[in-house]
């Protein structure tokens, strides 16, 4: 199976980076963005404010035309994970049964708790799901940096195909089976960063910043095996690797919010209209929910949680981790 036409919705930095990726993969490559003057600049200029100082390929082709971005072999679904749904809809009367597409958002969809796999079988059954995540930072990619993502699908076959559709000397996709290991994964480790960060912001020390991504991780793995997922995805690219990259690096934007929110600023102002994306701020109530449901405890992400619902101050919500019974450590 060939995926010589590649469909990308969604022209924001994730997206505009792996239409970059398909297009140094050798793929023609169609973008989707609702904003025509983001439309206008990449076709014009090869510019894009949402990756700043970045020159795109002259190949790119961008349009607002979204029946004309799904005639495609492929489609990468790269919005807001709580968008996922009304775009699944919107895309239903231009994509081909069987088309896959490929879920690029890290996240939950909020109210349900679904996985976007399922938000995308509950509205457009017709296509085939796929999952791309991994530590992958749209700018490092946009680059050209050296990049190693997992792509998830059930069927073997096509998580190998869509990774050899996308492979170039700095894009490096390994595929899998695993789709849930690796949506937990990487919807997880948003919601992480923003503690990781606030420690930061805090000044509280690079102790507490680790001692906080290994218990994190454990929130993690706890989480995604009881819902089915591999521990070898976990401790893969999705899991363990994206963890790494987004509570270590200021660059993330949900650590870089946790560390506004440890220095004191308020969740109101840093996430009013206009703000970047932190996705994390929208997966830490759904996981917490998750949790509850599968009687999985989840004490990070549920301070997480009570700090940004303004029940908790960073310094409460700490005090309450360090004040947990004692336990063995597995
Ligand atoms: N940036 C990164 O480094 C990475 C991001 N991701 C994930 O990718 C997803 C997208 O993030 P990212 O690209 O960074 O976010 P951005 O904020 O840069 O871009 C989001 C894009 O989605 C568009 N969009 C939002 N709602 C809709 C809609 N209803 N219909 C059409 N387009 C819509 C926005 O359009 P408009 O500009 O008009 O608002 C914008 O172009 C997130 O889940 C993120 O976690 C994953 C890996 C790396
Ligand atoms: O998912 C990412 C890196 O893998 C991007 O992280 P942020 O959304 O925190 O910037």
């Amino acid at each position: 199976m060939k995926f010589d036409r590649i469909g990308v919705v969604g022209g924001g930095s994730w997206g505009t980076a792996l239409a970059l990726v398909a297009a140094r993969a050798g793929r023609t490559v169609k973008l989707y963005a609702r904003d025509r003057d983001a439309v206008a600049s990449i076709n014009r200029s090869g510019e894009t404010p949402r990756l700043p100082g970045i020159k795109l390929d002259p190949a790119l082709d961008a349009t607002n035309d979204l029946a004309e971005v799904l005639e495609a072999d492929a489609v990468l679904l790269v919005t807001p994970a709580q968008t996922t749904r009304a775009l699944a809809l919107q895309m239903k009367p231009y994509l081909g049964a069987g088309i896959p597409v490929v879920l690029c958002a890290k996240g939950l969809e909020h109210g349900s708790g679904a996985l976007l796999t399922d938000v995308l079988a509950d509205a457009l059954p017709e296509a085939a799901a796929a999952v791309l995540s991994g530590p992958s930072f749209a700018s490092d990619v946009a680059k050209g940096l050296p990049t190693a993502v997992t792509i998830a699908a059930d069927d073997a076959g096509l998580a190998d195909n869509l990774a050899r559709a996308l492979a170039s000397d700095s894009f490096r996709p390994y595929s899998s089976t695993d789709m849930i290991g690796v949506q937990i994964g990487g919807a997880l480790k948003n919601v992480l960063a923003i503690p990781c960060g606030a420690i930061v912001g805090r000044g509280l020390g690079a102790s507490a910043q680790a001692a906080l991504t290994a218990r994190g991780f454990a929130e993690l793995s706890r989480l995604a095996k009881a819902m089915g997922a591999r521990t070898e995805t976990l401790t893969g690219l999705s899991g363990l690797g994206d963890l790494v990259l987004t509570s270590s690096s200021p660059q993330s934007r949900n650590m870089a919010f946790g560390i506004e929110i440890g220095r004191g600023r308020s969740v109101a102002e840093l996430t009013a209209p206009g703000t970047k994306l932190v996705e994390g701020v929208h997966t830490a109530p759904v996981a917490v929910e998750l949790g509850k449901r599968r009687g999985v405890e989840l004490p990070i992400c549920e301070a997480v949680a009570a700090v940004l619902a303004g029940g908790l101050s960073v310094d409460e919500a700490l005090q309450v981790l360090m004040s947990r019974p004692l336990k063995r450590e597995i």
